[in-house]
């Protein structure tokens, strides 16, 4: 399966269950992997057999200026359905973490898996 990664993306996002959650913006750091529906893109050397991974980052970016979640959880999914349902992958793997929202404790967040990955060898 060829996979598209994106690591220590970091973005700024209101997000939180606590009150002052929901005023100041504050930095999470994303790390995607996203599975390619076709395994052409090396082959023709063309972005329209890729998922390109620019109009990614910018998608992602007005959701987390436009939607504002509570949970981690929630936000992980709405981008996890995003890409699968945008951007056509069958499998994707988001993580999310804050950083330093609780003490003694560098990164916390939730790690997530959707869709189905696509194992040649098993096909
Ligand atoms: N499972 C979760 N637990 C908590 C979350 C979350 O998003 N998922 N969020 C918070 C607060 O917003 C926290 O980040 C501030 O201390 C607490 N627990």
């Amino acid at each position: 399966m060829d996979i598209i990664f994106l690591r220590d993306y970091k973005a700024k996002t209101l997000i939180g269950i606590y009150p002052w959650e929901r005023k100041v913006a504050q930095t999470i750091q994303l790390d995607l992997e996203i599975a390619l529906s076709n395994h052409n893109a090396g082959k023709t050397d063309s972005i329209e057999d890729a998922i390109d991974y620019a109009l990614i980052v910018q998608r992602i970016n007005t959701i987390l200026e436009k939607k504002h979640f509570s949970l981690l959880e929630a936000l992980a999914e709405h981008i996890a359905q995003t890409i699968i349902n945008e951007f056509k992958s069958p499998w994707v793997k988001v993580s999310i973490a804050k950083l330093g929202i609780i003490r003694g404790v560098k990164k916390v967040g939730v790690c997530i898996e959707r869709g189905t990955r696509v194992n040649e060898k098993t096909k």
